[in-house]
């Protein structure tokens, strides 16, 4: 047929060119982008098991393959959920993001986090506040063992005990002020409190008074400033940090309210120094220097590091600062708030504990660390359970593996392997606890060993320098409360108490939530306590 124009037979992509020819270039775009994923996948998937050196690690397909589901588990606040579904179905070491693993057993935890050339992963550089590296967000070894010469001296007991008038007034001695002043309003005598909430307000009313300089009384005068400073502050960060645009143009605008009271915080603690050495000042030139404040604010002023006789500069001592009210508030709050809340679904643990309490002090003595020390083992065992059941930082504590790699359950890991510490698993691992569900403060008693395996304070060189003053205040708030007032779920509880069980066959604890610390998911609906003078 010559001459004939060669028939072509149209397809569907042609056709839809003609009537609207934008739609195939759209289409041809769309199929490219297909292939072009179809061929990540392929890599990635090719990569985590015929290359990654993690290849031989058990671990789940998508953990191998994706960063995401991480990121989404983050997001929605339940990180520790994914560290924990791993490893009951992987055990001791598992893949758990492509270029990850996660290690759960407390023998390795404790090896590789004794070993000095083990760093702290980047992702700790979100906690830097103005650009300057604190305590917590270092990652250069070198670097945070001059920081914790500098300021370890000050969380030792000597200079702890210069604290405890602070410590005390703040925390027991406001929570008192509170629930008597409650009490003594109430008709039948008994009175509805959040213990959640309480003990927040202590917790932050003793760091905030020892950071700022002075004290400033959050229970007593319901102002909750700083509460809503720090709160705003740990979510501004863990956003920034998950959310990788929202500090971009336009984005920034949702986190504008959050910036703000951040900064206020900020500008506080500038104005706390500068206030502070001026008085200090004052006093030197008086000749009496030795008149000097003791809390945090001047101990970091003051610090210097022994061997080379550095010190902090204005900005490293602001940056302290504002780690020290984000790394000793939510955590020893909740932590305390868990070991309340658990004392409550087990009530034999609670009757021995307020029957210790109760032998060894009268109504009227207010119960000090040393005395705490040295007369209630029982009281202590329940914090410590508290820490073992529900480690409060328990999600995935993330580090570098050392120059030369390193040997865990058998299988070698390459240098710079990102590797996350699993705390909770730790925690409950059946090798060293017997019934790892069970709330059983008995297990720490008699048992020096036991104490050892909680590794909720972390492990060697970057092991938490805050843990004594963390003890010398949940130590002295719950013996005292045990003493001074008897406690009971309400009666309208039907989904928590000592009947309401787990899947493991043990007390349900409340739901929680997890960005930074593991708290209470609904601590208006969960940590509701009816309270009453105590009868001795
Ligand atoms: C029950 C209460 C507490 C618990 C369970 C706890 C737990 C921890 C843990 C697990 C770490 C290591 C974090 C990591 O490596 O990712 C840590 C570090 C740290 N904690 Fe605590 N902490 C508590 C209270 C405090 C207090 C009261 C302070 C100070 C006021 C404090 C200050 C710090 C600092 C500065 C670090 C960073 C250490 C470093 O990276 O070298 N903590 N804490």
């Amino acid at each position: 047929m010559e001459g004939q124009a060669p028939s072509k037979t149209l397809t569907w992509l042609d056709t839809a060119e003609l009537v609207w020819p934008e739609f195939g270039t759209s289409i041809s775009v769309l199929l490219a982008f297909s292939i072009l994923i179809l061929l990540i996948i392929i890599y990635r998937i090719v990569y985590a098991y015929y290359i990654s050196p993690l290849r031989h690690i058990p671990g789940s397909f998508i953990s191998r393959i994706t960063a995401k589901r991480g990121e989404i588990h983050t997001i929605l606040g339940n990180m520790s959920y994914l560290g924990g579904a791993d490893s009951e179905k992987y055990g001791d070491i598992f893949v758990i993001l492509p270029n990850a693993i996660s290690i759960g057993n407390p023998m390795d935890i404790r090896n590789f986090l004794g070993n000095p050339n083990v760093a702290k992963a980047h992702y700790y550089k979100i906690l830097r506040f103005t650009g300057i590296d604190n305590t917590v967000s270092m990652c250069d070894t070198e670097q945070a063992l001059i920081r914790h010469r500098q300021i370890g001296p000050y969380f030792k007991p000597t200079y702890l005990a210069k604290l405890e008038t602070t410590i005390m007034k703040c925390g027991i001695g406001s929570i008192k002020q509170k629930w008597n002043q409650v009490l003594s309003d109430s008709a039948d005598g008994k009175v509805e409190i959040n213990f959640c909430n309480d003990i927040l307000f202590a917790s932050f009313n003793i760091i905030g008074t020892l950071v700022y300089g002075h004290q400033i009384e959050e229970l007593s005068v319901n102002d909750t400033a700083t509460a809503q400073w720090i709160d705003t502050t740990i979510t501004y960060l863990g956003f920034r940090s998950m959310l990788q645009l929202l500090p971009k143009f336009p984005f920034s605008f949702m986190l504008k309210p959050w910036e703000s009271r951040y900064s206020k915080l900020s500008r506080y603690i500038h104005e706390s120094i500068a206030w502070r050495r001026k008085h200090v000042g004052k006093l030197a030139e008086k000749g009496l220097e030795h008149g000097k404040p003791a809390d945090l604010l001047q101990a970091f002023i003051d610090a210097e590091d022994p061997e080379s006789k550095i010190r902090m500069c204005h900005e490293q001592i602001h940056g302290e600062c504002m780690l020290m009210m984000l790394a000793g508030s939510d955590t020893t709050a909740h932590t305390l708030t868990w070991a309340v809340h658990m004392l409550m679904l087990y009530p034999q643990h609670y009757r021995r504990a307020v029957a210790e309490v109760r032998s060894q002090f009268s109504l009227a003595h207010v119960i000090t660390y040393s005395d705490c020390r040295e007369h209630l083992p029982f009281v202590e065992a329940c914090i410590l359970e508290s820490l073992r059941l529900v480690p409060v930082t328990g999600g995935l504590l993330p580090r570098v593996s050392p120059k030369g790699g390193t040997v865990i359950q058998g299988h070698f890991i390459p240098e710079d392997t990102l590797v996350f510490i699993n705390m909770a698993v730790a925690n409950h691992h059946s090798e060293f606890w017997s019934r790892p569900h069970e709330y059983n403060p008995v297990r720490f008693l008699e048992n020096n060993e036991a104490r050892h395996n909680v590794l909720t304070f972390s492990y060697g060189k970057r092991t938490c320098p805050g843990r004594q003053l963390a003890w010398w205040e949940m130590l002295t708030i719950l013996a005292n409360i045990l003493k001074d007032y008897d406690m009971r779920l309400p009666e309208d509880y039907t989904h928590l108490g000592p009947k309401v069980l787990d899947k493991h066959g043990y007390p349900k604890l409340m739901d929680a939530q997890q960005y930074i610390v593991v708290k209470p998911a609904n601590p208006d609906r969960d940590c509701r306590l009816v309270i009453s003078k105590a009868k001795f």
